[in-house]
């Protein structure tokens, strides 16, 4: 891969990376290998709903320094573990330099709400850091840092559609025609990602099925879902849309069952929680489509907000420098 991340030659002083959430249209996940993670058919879609992070040079000393706005602030943790420092750390660590930044997160995505915010903003701290210390880093290698990170890095840089293998870091660019119109509700409080897929598992073993990756088949990609978004066909891509870890999150929180309910008694033409939830996420045939759905679902009180966006969108790009 050789697309650029829209660094210019030389450092800056100031720069700003903008950053798409995810849906993943189709989630399926194999069983629990012994490193601890699933393997995944995971089509990852990005959407207009995204984060911007600014990075500006620190005092020589100074460390990272992280401050965040928006909503949910008060839910992101602004110490080393925060996935925007971690990505400036790992990209400073790999040229031999301080880590000397100041990153201000404007977040818009909500927080662990499957929809990889925490993802997101750690492949724009690597854009970011990348184009502030005139790296020039190949995406092949900022691929690689991202997936050092975490599973879900790496698409939030390449963005658009795409297929994540392995445990989701592996990613092949799909085809699409047109762009789909969705609607996102968020739920008051998030769910944890890790007790998710241990929720999965536990269902598997109560099913009797088992649950490790030598009793559940590795999953593959639907042929109708890929073709669905080739042809940018909204109504075909409603009826394959996929996520094996649903009934996880909605064991964990049965409530999602009346936001899917009310999204679909709308209109919707698919409805589907978002990765681990709780986010859901409903896809529309069109713009005013999505906007009733967002109306309904908002006046449903079955969420705590109700969002329409549209996607795909490019990944994490510098946006002002
Ligand atoms: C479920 C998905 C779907 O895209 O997204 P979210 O809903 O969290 O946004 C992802 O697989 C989340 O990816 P990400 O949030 O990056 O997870 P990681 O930091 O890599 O892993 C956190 C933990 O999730 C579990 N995990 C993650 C990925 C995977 N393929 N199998 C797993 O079992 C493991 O318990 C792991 O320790
Ligand atoms: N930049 C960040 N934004 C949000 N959460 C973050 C960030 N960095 C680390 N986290 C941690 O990651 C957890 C998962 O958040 P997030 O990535 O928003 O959700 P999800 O994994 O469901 O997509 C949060 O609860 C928080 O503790």
């Amino acid at each position: 891969m050789s697309r650029s991340t829209g660094a210019v030659a030389g450092p800056a002083a100031t720069v700003t990376v903008r950053v798409p959430a995810k849906v993943n249209v189709q989630l399926g996940v194999g069983g629990l290998r012994t490193d601890g993670f699933h393997d995944l058919a995971n089509v990852f879609f990005a959407v207009a709903l995204g984060d911007e992070v600014r990075a500006e040079a620190g005092a020589p000393g100074s460390g990272i320094v992280l401050t965040c706005e928006g909503p949910d602030a008060a839910l992101v943790p602004l110490d080393a573990t925060n996935l925007a420092a971690r990505a400036a750390q790992l990209l400073a660590d790999r040229h031999g330099l301080a880590p000397d930044v100041r990153l201000h997160i404007a977040k818009d995505i909500p927080v662990a709400g499957g929809m990889a915010g925490g993802s997101a903003d750690g492949a724009a701290a690597l854009v970011a850091c990348d184009a502030l210390w005139g790296l020039g880093t190949p995406m092949a290698d900022l691929l690689a840092l991202a997936a050092e990170l975490g599973s879900d890095v790496p698409f939030a840089l390449l963005g658009g559609v795409a297929l994540g293998r392995g445990r989701g870091e592996l990613l092949t660019p799909l085809e699409v025609s047109g762009s789909f119109h969705w609607v996102f509700a968020t739920a008051d409080g998030g769910l944890s990602t890790p007790a998710v897929f241990r929720e999965c598992d536990r269902l598997r073993e109560e099913a009797g099925t088992g649950s490790s990756d030598t009793d559940v088949p590795t999953p593959d990609p639907s042929a109708v879902l890929l073709a669905a978004l080739a042809d940018g066909d909204p109504v075909a891509l409603a009826g394959a849309l996929g996520n094996d870890l649903q009934a996880a999150a909605l064991s964990l929180r049965p409530a999602l069952a009346a936001c899917l309910a009310a999204g679909t008694e709308a209109g919707a033409l698919g409805a589907l929680v978002s990765g681990s939830g709780p986010t859901c996420a409903f896809l529309a045939k069109d713009e005013q489509g999505a906007q009733a759905v967002a109306a309904a679902l908002i006046a449903s009180g079955t969420c705590r907000t109700a969002r329409a966006t549209v996607g795909p969108v490019p990944g994490a790009a510098v946006v002002d420098r």
